[in-house]
């Protein structure tokens, strides 16, 4: 026997509770169906453990900073990963419980399995047959494992198993130096355990701006050896991993690959829907409605690979929530984008990314926070930003950053950009002292020289004194 609902959403990660929240206005006629463990990629096994062993970390790490303020001592600490960890899984255990509240009162309407489409409208799950008005795919993304690392079994970790670790070992490599794994490799590094960490590309935690990601691999070489351009092979070494590139034969107790991830939309008998899969097997959709093709399906969170992060996925839960739910899919406008790696300084990247830029029509500020007062006063005086304006307008278009607090500065940016403020617009607002913002400010004013100047009477024309104390 076929049942039948208004909506059925498969997968209750962030993107499919978002989803949940809207269809609930509108109907009780819903199945959610989850196959896996409840409780959130975020929460489970994602940014929140991750920054709570980032903090730990971090804590630890600040005693190498005590001598420089007069604090004698800090050499004698010790850290205990044992205990970090259990606070990592303590915490964890209290945001998943957060998120189970969204379907404790869902009863039947909570199916735990496996969905697959026969039709575009008709769904299995087990012996069970589902038809839907409307269909959510809200099924997330999991860690990417070489098929030949599989056999090294629990030498190899991943962000899904890593928090679960009851211990780390002494000597460690991560692999894939992309938000996971420079996030990670700081965060171990800083643990105290000993850090090789290799991508096979350039670049470090998906900047696109040469200069700053300069800046951030001599930023994260101070803590942990850094291989890029390297692809490591990887073997058995008695219980331990051998990795080899070039000019690199090391043994390493574990490894942690972070390689980025794939969509889980294999197994999900997406070709009972007649469209052509891209690469990673998602269906052609529209970001602005979640809509897949002209059919009566929306992808949602990063199974969709557009912007695997918190925020766009509970945005795209949202709006494929409400057009499932409409009498006709409604457009909706994205935030501007911005992504932040938390290692110290910060990474961010805000806007249009630099290598998306017409070079030829841009403009571009930059700034190093090495003589920032404030950074200076914390001894966390490193890092740079490149602030990038329409070479005509003066239009903000982006931003990649390298710098302490650059979280902050990014979401300052990203206001910015999503008003279409323009360089001098951003230089009337106020900016305190002494904060690193005046980094920021530093670079539109370098910005705003390149660009017509503006009217005397205008605060935006003020100049920089060039003395920490007076800027
Ligand atoms: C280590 C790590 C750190 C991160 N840190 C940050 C951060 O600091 N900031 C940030 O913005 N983002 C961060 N992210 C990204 C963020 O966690 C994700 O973008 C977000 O969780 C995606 O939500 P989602 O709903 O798409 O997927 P998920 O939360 O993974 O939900 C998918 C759900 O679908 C279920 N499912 C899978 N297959 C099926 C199927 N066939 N049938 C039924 N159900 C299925 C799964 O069990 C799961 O419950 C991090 C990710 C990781 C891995
Ligand atoms: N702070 C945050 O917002 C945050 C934190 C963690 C994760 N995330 C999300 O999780 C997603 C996945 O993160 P990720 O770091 O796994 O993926 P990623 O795509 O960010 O980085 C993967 C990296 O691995 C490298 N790589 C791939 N195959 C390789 C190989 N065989 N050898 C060496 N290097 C290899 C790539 O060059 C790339 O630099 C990200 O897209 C991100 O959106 C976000």
């Amino acid at each position: 026997m076929t049942e039948n609902f208004e909506v059925a959403i498969i997968g209750a990660g962030t993107a499919g509770l978002a989803a949940l929240r809207e269809v609930r206005k509108q109907t009780d006629n819903f199945v959610l169906i989850n196959h896996g463990p409840y409780g959130t990629t975020c929460a489970r096994v994602g940014c929140m453990p991750s920054k709570a062993l980032i903090e730990a970390a971090s804590a630890f790490h600040r005693r190498k900073a005590f001598a420089e303020f007069g604090i004698r001592g800090g050499e004698g600490l010790a850290m205990d990963i044992p205990s970090a960890l259990e606070r990592v899984r303590r915490l964890r255990d209290g945001f998943v419980a957060g998120t189970l509240k969204a379907t404790e009162d869902l009863g039947a309407r909570n199916l735990a399995g496996r969905a697959r489409f026969l039709e575009p409208n008709l769904l299995e799950v087990g012996a069970r047959r589902l038809r839907a008005g409307k269909i959510i795919i809200a099924t997330g993304s999991r860690p990417i494992i070489p098929e030949d690392w599989r056999s090294l079994e629990d030498r190899i970790l991943t962000s899904d198993t890593l928090f679960e670790q009851t211990d780390l070992p002494d000597k460690m490599a991560v692999i894939g130096l992309g938000v996971i794994g420079v996030e990670m490799a700081q965060a171990l590094a800083r643990l105290g355990i000993e850090i090789h960490a290799f991508d096979r590309g350039s670049w470090v935690g998906n900047l696109s701006d040469p200069d700053i990601n300069q800046t951030a691999q001599d930023c994260l070489e101070t803590e942990f050896k850094l291989y890029c351009g390297a692809t490591a092979e990887l073997s058995a070494a008695e219980d331990k991993v051998r990795i080899r590139a070039e000019g690199v034969d090391m043994v390493v107790d574990k490894v942690l690959a972070a390689l980025g991830r794939r969509p889980n939309l294999d197994g999900l008998g997406l070709e009972a829907l007649g469209l052509s899969l891209d690469g990673k097997g998602v269906p052609p959709f529209d970001p602005l409605t979640m809509q897949v093709a002209d059919l009566p399906i929306f992808i949602a969170g990063d199974c969709n690979q557009r912007a695997p992060v918190l925020h766009e996925a509970a945005d795209d839960g949202h709006i494929a929530g409400r057009n499932a739910v409409a009498e006709s899919p409604q457009c909706h406008a994205r935030r501007t984008p911005m992504a932040i790696v938390f290692s110290d300084p910060n990474i961010a990247q805000v806007g249009r990314r630099f290598s998306d830029l017409d070079q030829a029509q841009t403009l571009v500020g930059a700034v190093s926070f090495k003589r920032s007062g404030r950074a200076l006063a914390a001894a966390s005086n490193r890092g740079a930003l490149r602030v990038y304006a329409d070479k005509h307008s003066g239009t903000l278009l982006g931003a990649e950053i390298c710098a302490p607090q650059g979280e902050h500065m990014a979401h300052l940016l990203a206001l910015a950009i999503q008003q279409n403020l323009c360089v001098n617009d951003l230089l009337r607002l106020p900016f305190y002292h002494p904060v690193v913002e005046e980094g920021l400010r530093k670079a539109l004013r370098r910005l705003a020289k390149q660009l017509p100047a503006a009217p005397a009477s205008d605060l935006a024309g003020c100049d920089a004194f060039g003395a920490e104390a007076l800027d």
